[in-house]
Order: structure tokens, then sequence, then C-alpha cells
């Protein structure tokens, strides 16, 4: 059996944010692997996101909640990347409005940073870093975008964080007035995940 096979096919996502949970259980629904999220877990490590990247973040994540569980673990971080920020807030995205922000108060601090600036100067992309860590293996990664625009105000109730201040001309829509399963298809998020199950997908058929 190869090492990164999913052993009773269980995969720890080491995460507590619903709106990921839920993403991914959709990305993995029909796929007969069952998803374990934090929730699921008690005494769990706290996991300081003090790395310079989205990788270093996610392989932290991943790295430390697979030695905890000892499960194949995949972890994301992920963030906003904003061109007229200089990249703000990105691998901070969570914490931009303070260590506990909700994402109404990042969403609002979001939007005073850019006061001012005119549509076209507020190109935006959604940037998504999985790691993939397997008990005595090396981690592996991969990252997607999905480029937008940052609205001046927000637009539509679904998704989680930044999706109903960010726009995607193509669909004339935010990301929180898509349907999930669409939001899927197009999000950073949806797009890494499809990378990381064809890197996998040789590994697990052998
Ligand atoms: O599809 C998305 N739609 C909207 N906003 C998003 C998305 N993807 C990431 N984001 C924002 C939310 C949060 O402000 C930050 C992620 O921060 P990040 O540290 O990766 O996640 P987190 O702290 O919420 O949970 P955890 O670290 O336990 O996985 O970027
Ligand atoms: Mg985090």
């Amino acid at each position: 059996m190869n090492n990164r096979q999913a052993p009773n096919n269980k995969i720890v996502l080491a995460t507590k944010n619903q709106g990921k949970i839920q993403e991914f259980k959709t990305l993995f629904s029909g796929l007969g692997i069952e998803i374990l999220s934090l929730k699921e877990f008690e005494n769990v490590p706290e996991i300081i996101e003090d790395g310079t990247s989205f990788e270093e973040n996610a392989k932290k994540k991943a790295e430390t909640i697979c030695q905890f569980t000892r499960l194949p673990t995949i972890a994301d971080d992920s963030g906003l990347v904003v061109d007229a920020l200089a990249g703000a807030p990105g691998i901070n995205s969570a914490r931009y409005a303070g260590e506990n922000a909700t994402d109404e108060q990042n969403n609002q601090k979001l939007l005073h940073a850019l006061a001012g600036i005119p549509k076209e100067k507020r190109k935006a992309r959604f940037v998504a870093y999985l790691a993939f860590a397997v008990p005595n293996k090396e981690t592996i990664g991969v990252e997607d975008i999905v480029e937008g625009y940052i609205l001046e105000s927000p637009r539509g109730q679904r998704g989680f964080g930044y999706d109903p201040l960010f726009y995607l001309p193509e669909l004339g829509k935010t990301m929180a007035e898509l349907d999930p399963e669409i939001k899927n298809q197009i999000s950073h998020r949806g797009k890494a995940m499809r990378r990381l199950f064809h890197l996998l997908k040789g590994e697990w058929e052998q």
C-alpha cells in the first residue's frame, strides 16, 4: 500500500473555518472519502500562522495536524491580494482588522483602505495554497488563483470572508452571489483542489 493512500478513506481538513469545510465537503462528495475537520477533534494544538507565504503557513498547518492525528491531512492557507494595496491583506487576510476580526470587520477595513480608488484600479485575486501531509512523507502542495475586482459595497449572501466584495466581471456577479457548485468550479480553492486530486490520482491508483 502506498504511503499517501488514505487509510480507511479518511482525510483530515486542518481548519475550523466553516466556509472552507463546506466547500471541501462538496469537492470530496461522491469520492468515498470522509472529511474530518478540526471540529471533530479535541485538544487540537494551536497553530500560529507566522510564515511569510501562503505555502509556509499551509505546510505548517498540514504538518502540525498530521503529526497530531497521524492521518493524511489537507490544510488551506488562502487570502485576498489587492494590487492597489501592494498585495495586502494577503497572508494576513484573516487577521486584517485584528487578531479575532470577523469577516464583516475585515470587509469594512478593506473598503476604507480602497476608498476613493476608481473601479479599474481595484483589481484583486484570491489565492489558495493547499498542502497535503502524510506521516513520514514529504508534504506536497499546489496553488491556484481567481482574479476579480473589489466592489464599493457588498453584494450577495453566500460564501464567506471577502466573497461579497469580490466581483467576477465574466459572470457579472460577486462570489457571494454564486451557487456553491459554481463557486467551486471557478474559485482559487476549487481549482487548487482539482490540481491536488490530479497529483494524488496516480498515487492512489497504484
Ligand atoms: O473563498 C474565499 N472567499 C472569501 N474569502 C476568502 C476565501 N478564501 C480565503 N478567504 C479569506 C478569508 C480569510 O480572511 C482568509 C483566509 O485565512 P486562512 O488563515 O487561510 O483561514 P482561516 O484563518 O479562516 O482558517 P484556517 O487557518 O483555520 O484554515 O482569506
Ligand atoms: Mg488561519
